[in-house]
């Protein structure tokens, strides 16, 4: 993944860089272990005297920082929102309440619950049914002002109504005329209308539930997006794969998979969740925190204004573990102008507890055993890291960024077990030294960190989203405009097994976070399942694949088109065509045979 080093990042490497003299960098170049690693940067007096505060405060974009919720912006929000209502506008209108609700302080319930029936209203007028139900909920929870209680019960007795779910909307016609002798800011004709106008639902309702003889409601319509699922059994020993897949290990591979039977072009091969994902900055408020997919109607974090949820149940599962830590330092992050890799190597920390580093830490350098879950550290630590082929320089510069990312543990609240009550602010980056007496976390975490930096090197993915115009009504949507968009990097420890190959035999898209592996070409048992790591033989020269690959990924590519060095597509001439010899051998051959030829069979002369 592209490392774009801007921000104060970059001036913390430069101040570290040009403070080391050369006793201190051969004494660092002398340290054998990650952890002794960052413990000697961490020691180093540069890093008290390292004080980024005046670089911070030159990229704050205005306010405190890091940026906090703020009741006048929200309030502005709900002013637009309601503006586009009177106008009829209910998309713009539902786009200007989701940013309030992200802006509005937690605090403000009565101002919360407001925004929710407004939302609601939205929803009901974009036929969002369900969603419209869920912000009437939140709505009422959070203490929505009795005497306008009148106009939610009302609507949601209308969504349910359009749902067929006619026994809640009995119920909800009945909070309505209750609700409406408390709808003091109602003139008395138009509570005695509303009024009548419920009775007359519940008249029709009741007769209606009894000729049909009191048929239960059907369920809430839950729209998860569909789960892909592989084509096969799972594999007992790598569950995130199919039966068709296993990992065979080489010399001078290293692990790989194969085919454990024949697949067939199309089967799903492998599905995984991320152990590891995060989210790019830019799509932080239009995209969940947790799974990556868009969210038209997001749920917002009671702390923070920075990102978004798609349910509560992301909203929760990010809540109790990372984001609690992150929500305070995100913008802290995203502003240092570190990398997506950066960020998913303290990820990678912040989703766990400290218990749980400090309990696997002593077992971590034993050999693999068990299934391979993808939620297992322990397989993340033993991916290719290349440890015995870096360099002093490469090592210097990663144990930089391990202790950036040690600092804002330490500021997170981390170390301590708990989120940090106060913002952070600026104060705390006065200094880039760790805490006193943090030696024993700094030994560990440090070391996990520029592990984790070092392993997400050769294992991280980028994830894209697949976004297309809407195709027109009657048009082709196979032939849409769609273009895939880079927004997030994960790392998957089953995928990561794959190798590569210029010619792949799969190819892997994404359903939110999760990736989705598939064959693209029948695959005998036995052979390599290879994916592709960017260069492909059709459009790129071997000569650029073969040194790209080497240079990101630290392995000489011996695979078929660049051992036979086959044409690219532009340079393959319609004189010929070419066949992949049949000899049912292992043949690996191409076979060009020319436009004109009469013979009846031709030979491979392999
Ligand atoms: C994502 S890992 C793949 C799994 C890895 N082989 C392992 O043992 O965990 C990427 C690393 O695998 C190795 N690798 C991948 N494709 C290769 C290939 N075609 N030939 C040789 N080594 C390869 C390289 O060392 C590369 O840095």
């Amino acid at each position: 993944m592209a490392q774009e080093i801007e921000g104060f990042f970059k001036i913390f490497h430069e101040k570290i860089n040009n403070s080391l003299d050369d006793v201190t960098k051969n004494n660092f170049a002398n340290l054998e272990t990650n952890s002794k690693r960052v413990g000697y940067l961490c020691s180093l007096p540069v890093m008290k005297d390292c004080d980024l505060s005046d670089e911070i405060e030159k990229c704050k974009t205005g306010g405190d920082f890091p940026v906090k919720k703020c009741i006048e912006r929200a309030k502005e929000g709900k002013e637009e929102g309601n503006k586009c209502v009177q106008k009829g506008d209910w998309v713009k209108a539902l786009y200007c309440y989701n940013q309030s609700i992200l802006d509005m302080p937690q605090k403000e319930t009565e101002e919360l619950s407001i925004l929710f029936a407004n939302r609601s209203a939205a929803l009901n007028h974009l036929q969002r049914y369900e969603e419209a139900l869920a912000d009437i909920r939140r709505c009422l929870s959070l203490g929505y002002p009795r005497h306008l209680r009148y106009k939610v019960y009302e609507r949601k007795a209308r969504c349910l109504l359009v749902l067929k779910r006619n026994q809640e909307a009995i119920r909800a016609f009945q909070d309505t005329i209750s609700a409406l002798d408390e709808a003091s800011s109602l003139s008395k004709e138009k509570r005695q209308k509303m009024r009548t106008d419920a009775k007359l639902m519940l008249e029709v309702l009741n007769k209606g539930m009894s000729l049909a003889g009191n048929p239960k409601d059907p369920e809430p319509i839950k729209k998860a997006p569909p789960k892909p699922k592989i084509s096969s059994k799972s594999n007992p020993e790598y569950p995130a794969a199919s039966d068709a897949i296993t990992i065979d290990y080489d010399e001078s591979k290293g692990r790989y998979a194969i085919a454990a039977r024949d697949v067939q072009a199309g089967e799903t091969v492998l599905v995984e969740k991320p152990h590891s994902g995060v989210l790019l900055a830019e799509y932080a408020r239009t995209h969940c925190q947790n799974c990556f997919i868009r969210c038209p109607i997001p749920m917002a974090c009671p702390k923070c204004p920075n990102v978004v949820f798609c349910s509560e149940n992301c909203q929760e599962i990010a809540l109790k573990s990372y984001h609690g830590y992150e929500c305070q330092i995100l913008p802290l992050i995203w502003k240092s102008g570190c990398s997506i890799t950066c960020h998913i190597a303290l990820r990678m920390i912040t989703q766990n507890t400290k218990k749980y580093f400090e309990d696997l830490y002593k077992n971590l350098d034993f050999k693999l055993s068990g299934q391979y879950k993808t939620n297992d550290y322990k397989n993340i630590f033993h991916l290719v890291a290349h440890e015995n082929k870096r360099t002093k320089q490469d090592f210097l510069h990663r144990t930089q960024m391990a202790t950036f990312l040690m600092k804002l543990l330490d500021i997170s609240g981390y170390l301590d077990g708990k989120p940090r009550e106060k913002c952070v602010g600026i104060d705390e980056m006065k200094t880039m030294a760790i805490t006193e007496n943090r030696e024993n976390d700094v030994e560990l975490f440090g070391a996990l960190l520029l592990k984790n930096l070092q392993v997400l090197q050769f294992n991280a993915h980028e994830v894209f989203e697949l976004q297309c115009p809407k195709p027109k009504k009657d048009h082709n949507i196979i032939k849409h405009q769609g273009k895939s968009v880079f927004v997030a990097g994960a790392v998957y420890p089953t995928l990561a097994l794959f190798n590569h190959s210029c010619e792949p035999s799969v190819v892997r898209y994404f359903c939110g976070s999760r990736v989705v592996v598939r064959a693209v070409k029948n695959i005998k048992k036995g052979d390599e399942v290879a994916e592709n790591y960017g260069p492909i033989f059709t459009t790129v020269p071997k000569e650029k694949r073969k040194a790209d690959l080497k240079e990101r990924y630290w392995f000489d590519c011996s695979c078929i088109p660049c051992e036979q060095d086959w044409p690219l597509y532009k340079d393959m001439t319609e004189n010929y065509m070419r066949f992949k010899c049949d000899s049912g051998q292992p043949c690996p051959n191409v076979v060009p045979v020319a436009h004109d030829c009469t013979e009846f069979m031709v030979k491979c002369g392999y």
